[in-house]
């Protein structure tokens, strides 16, 4: 039965590499996948994981309609035997329910993969559509650590090291950037509440104890 799945988890956490490794596992098998994937750091066009793979996608924006690509491809000759979509924290909620379409009346499997929730903790609108109707929401086995050593759970964004909660929903970037840069941080739950993020938790470690010790 084919099913629309939703491989979920903070950033960093293995989420592109997984989506390359099914893609390489089927076409290994003869199988042809149509690869979607928007705005990844890697630029226009590429879905591209931190362990140095990339791969060509379709790069979409909010007028592509996933079945109606689909058909025409398939309409053209081509053959389809799957769809993988990558940042699909990125769709907007309509093309969720194109991409549920796809498994339904054209009986192909889809893999979608993404962050659940922004720099806030709130959902993406797609990852919230996603969650509504996947047939699974797979977190991955791969845990991404907060710098406390527990799971993370949730995605910080930086600015200068220190944890933001204000500003647009969407801004393309990465972990491990330098402090002078916005950037983003994977915490656990607690230390997002409590905004830690490791800078912030280096500088608390460097300063002087405010009452004298003897
Ligand atoms: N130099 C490295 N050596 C081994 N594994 C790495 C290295 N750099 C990144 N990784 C692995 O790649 C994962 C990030 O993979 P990626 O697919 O880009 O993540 P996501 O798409 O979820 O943001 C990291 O969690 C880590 O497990
Ligand atoms: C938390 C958060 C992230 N983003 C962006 C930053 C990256 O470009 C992607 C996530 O990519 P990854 O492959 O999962 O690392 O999402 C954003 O725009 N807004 C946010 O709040």
């Amino acid at each position: 039965m084919p099913e629309l799945v939703f491989f979920s988890g903070t950033m960093d956490c293995g989420k592109s590499t997984l989506a390359l490794q099914i893609q390489h596992n089927r076409s290994a098998r003869g199988l042809q996948g149509m690869i979607y994937t928007r705005d990844d750091r890697a630029g226009e066009g590429k879905l591209s994981s931190r362990l140095g793979l990339a791969t060509e996608a379709v790069e979409v924006a909010d007028d592509l309609d996933f079945y109606d690509h689909v058909v025409q491809a398939l309409t053209a000759g081509g053959r389809v035997d799957y769809v993988i979509v990558d940042e699909a924290q990125f769709l907007i909620p309509p093309q969720i329910d194109q991409l549920a379409r796809v498994v339904d009346d054209l009986e192909l499997d889809v893999f979608a993969f993404g962050i659940t929730t922004d720099f806030r903790s709130k959902l993406f609108p797609g990852s919230q559509r996603l969650v509504e109707l996947a047939d699974r929401v797979e977190v991955l086995q791969v845990e991404a650590l907060c710098w406390c050593g527990a799971r993370a759970t949730h995605n910080a964004r930086t600015v200068g090291g220190e944890m933001v909660v204000e500003g647009a929903q969407v801004v393309v970037g990465d972990v491990n950037r330098p402090e002078s840069e916005v950037g983003y941080e994977v915490l656990c739950r607690r230390h997002h509440r409590r905004r830690m993020t490791a800078a912030g938790e280096r500088a608390a470690a460097l300063s002087p104890d405010v009452l004298p010790v003897d």
